[in-house]
């Protein structure tokens, strides 16, 4: 099985979105947001991604960018959205990876979330529920700057609880050393810090290389 990599914040827009569009330009992987919400005030993660690769110069073919399953208009969790768009409440145990990525030679995936690892996908289940079922790995990118320690340790220890794989933490924003710093002395694998630019190419050499994924 190639690497299933969710990509997961430590909060909403924390950048979450530009950082799945750099790991899918490095690594050549594919791409899919299982549920976007907010699409009455957004484009949508999955139009932003495309246009940042296609800004770079990525080559169209090296990934698939896949359409999100699920959509709602509502700025919400899913959970919120079912109940207030009056939908169907959503069933993790359905949600699949797309079968054209299973079926077609690719390096792995990047699989982006909708906020934070506890968001509610419905009363009973959660983002790491889905995370779960994908059987991914995760990456978690958290923000430089002050209040990252505390939000970067709950999430990891959400993860841990789940004893769900963790690659590492990617922090994004400023370039605040001292936090870096701080959470590798507490154990943290910080394999990236990404600064704040417009262009991927601006921070693609921020990002190791895909033999991060063998070590891991
Ligand atoms: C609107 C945005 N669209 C999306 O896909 N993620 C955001 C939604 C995040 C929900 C956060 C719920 C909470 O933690 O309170």
């Amino acid at each position: 099985m190639t690497p299933r990599i969710f990509v997961a914040g430590t909060d909403t827009d924390i950048g979450k979105t530009f950082v799945s569009a750099l790991l899918v330009k490095k690594w050549g992987f594919d791409y899919w947001k299982p549920i976007q919400t907010g699409l009455s005030e957004d484009q949508g993660d999955t139009k932003t991604v495309q246009e940042l690769l296609q800004k770079s110069g990525a080559v169209p073919e090296t990934s698939t960018i896949f359409e999100p399953s699920l959509t709602y208009m509502k700025p919400l969790s899913p959970w919120r959205c079912t109940v207030l768009e009056k939908e169907s409440s959503i069933q993790v145990e359905n949600l699949k990876l797309p079968a054209s990525h299973d079926g077609k030679k690719s390096n792995g995936i990047i699989i982006e979330g909708a906020g934070g690892l506890l968001v509610p996908i419905s009363k009973n289940s959660f983002t790491t529920d889905l995370i779960k079922k994908l059987d991914a790995s995760v990456i978690l990118v958290a923000r430089s700057e002050l209040g990252t320690l505390n939000h970067t340790l709950m999430s990891l220890e959400v993860l841990n609880q789940n004893k769900i794989p963790v690659i590492g933490v990617i922090l994004n924003g400023a370039l605040n050393e001292d936090n870096a710093l701080a959470l590798s002395e507490l154990g943290v694998n910080v394999i990236a810090q990404v600064p704040l630019v417009k262009s991927l190419n601006d921070a693609i050499d921020c990002i190791p290389t895909i033999d991060l994924l063998t070590q891991a």
